[in-house]
Order: structure tokens, then C-alpha cells, then sequence
């Protein structure tokens, strides 16, 4: 696994699913300025609807033709496997429900002012990776860099 940042501002982003999962991803996304198409039957209420397109229907092979990335979220095993298969070779495709089956995960991420964390267990328990994530944003608000006499800002 290599760990970037990626800038996705203007990509055309797709979220098959539209449930608890799909909510956290979005919610992400949002902040990117990515182009968010959703493809569910479904979208969990805590969605904010304004910042993207809903497809409001189950997944169809041919939907991923404008993706620059794909997230595969909903609570059918087979359907994000479908996802996976359908994708091109030039498109990456998270599946939620299996990491062996992803080009890539997400991490948990803290960020303030220029300062960006983030935490891998490299799939193997994102719980872990969640409750560091809780830990280092008390470490990351205290700024304890600034203590000392090498402070920097
Ligand atoms: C591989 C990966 C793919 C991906 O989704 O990118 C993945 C996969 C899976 N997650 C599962 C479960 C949970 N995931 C969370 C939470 C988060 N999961 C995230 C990332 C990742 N999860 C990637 C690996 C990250 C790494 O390397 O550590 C975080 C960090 C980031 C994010 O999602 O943006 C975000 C925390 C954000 C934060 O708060 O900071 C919680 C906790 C909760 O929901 O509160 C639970 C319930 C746990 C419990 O309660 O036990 C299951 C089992 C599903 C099942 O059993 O059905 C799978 C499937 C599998 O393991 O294959
Ligand atoms: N990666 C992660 O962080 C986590 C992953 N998971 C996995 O994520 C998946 C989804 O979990 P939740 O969001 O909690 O489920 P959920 O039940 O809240 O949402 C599922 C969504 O998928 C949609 N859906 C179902 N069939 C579809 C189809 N054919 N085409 C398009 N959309 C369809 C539903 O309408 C619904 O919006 C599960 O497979 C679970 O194993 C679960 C917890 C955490």
C-alpha cells in the first residue's frame, strides 16, 4: 500500500450505496470538491443531498464509465464485487465490504489548520485505526510542538 493525498477536485467521483457506510465516505468527499454521483434505491437521511447526484436505483453494469474513482458500499457482497469487476483498469475502486478486494482504503484522518494525520492498520482493524485517530486529535490540539525552545509557530 503507498499513502498519498489525492486532489480530487473536479473528479468524477462514484458511491454505489447509499447507506451508514456511503454517509461517512460522502461526508469525506464533500470537502474535496470531487463531483459526487450516488447510485442507490436508498440515501441514509444524514446525507447532505446538495452536493452531489443521486441515481436513484439499484447499480447497473456501464455505470462507471465517467469515474475517475469508485466507492463500493452497499450491503450486498455480490454487488460490490460486480463493481470491482466492472471497473477499468485505470480506475480505482474502494470495496467497503472487502479489502482484499480494493484498490485502495480509506484512513482515519485529523486534520487541523495545515496539519493532516492519518491512520492505516493496512485493513485489519479499522476500529483501531478510529480510536487512534480519537487519541491523536487531543494530541493534535494541545500543539505540543509549540513547547520548547525549538518552536516553530
Ligand atoms: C479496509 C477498509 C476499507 C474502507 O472502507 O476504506 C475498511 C473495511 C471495513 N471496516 C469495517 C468496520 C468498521 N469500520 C469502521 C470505521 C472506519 N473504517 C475505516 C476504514 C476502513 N474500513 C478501511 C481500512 C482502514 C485501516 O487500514 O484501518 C475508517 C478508518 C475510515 C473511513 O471509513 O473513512 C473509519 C473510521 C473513521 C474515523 O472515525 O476516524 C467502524 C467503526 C464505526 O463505524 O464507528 C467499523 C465497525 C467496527 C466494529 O464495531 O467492530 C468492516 C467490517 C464490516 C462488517 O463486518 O460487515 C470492513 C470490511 C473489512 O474488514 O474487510
Ligand atoms: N468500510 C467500512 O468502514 C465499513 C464497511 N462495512 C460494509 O459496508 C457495507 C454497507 O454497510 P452499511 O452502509 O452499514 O449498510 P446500509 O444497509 O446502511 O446501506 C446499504 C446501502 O446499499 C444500497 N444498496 C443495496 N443494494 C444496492 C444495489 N444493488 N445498488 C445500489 N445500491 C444498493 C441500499 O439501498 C443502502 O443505501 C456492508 O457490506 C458492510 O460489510 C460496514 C461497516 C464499516
Amino acid at each position: 500500500m503507498y499513502p498519498v493525498m489525492l486532489n480530487l477536485q473536479d473528479k468524477q467521483v462514484i458511491v454505489v450505496g447509499g447507506g451508514r457506510v456511503a454517509a461517512r465516505k460522502i461526508k469525506m468527499l464533500q470537502a474535496t470538491g470531487a463531483v459526487i454521483t450516488v447510485i442507490s434505491p436508498t440515501l441514509a437521511p444524514t446525507i447532505d443531498r446538495q452536493q452531489l447526484n443521486w441515481v436513484a436505483r439499484a447499480y447497473q453494469t456501464g455505470d462507471l464509465a465517467q469515474a475517475d474513482l469508485i466507492i463500493a458500499c452497499t450491503d450486498d457482497l455480490a454487488v460490490n464485487a460486480q463493481v470491482r469487476h466492472d471497473a477499468g483498469p485505470g480506475q480505482l475502486v474502494n470495496n467497503t465490504s472487502n479489502k482484499y478486494a480494493s484498490d485502495f482504503y480509506n484512513m482515519a484522518m485529523v486534520s487541523q489548520d495545515d496539519v493532516a494525520l492519518a491512520v492505516s492498520t493496512h485493513g485489519s482493524s479499522p476500529k483501531l485505526a478510529k480510536k487512534i485517530r480519537q487519541l491523536l486529535t487531543i494530541w493534535l490540539q494541545a500543539k505540543p510542538w509549540r513547547k520548547g525552545r525549538n518552536e516553530t509557530k
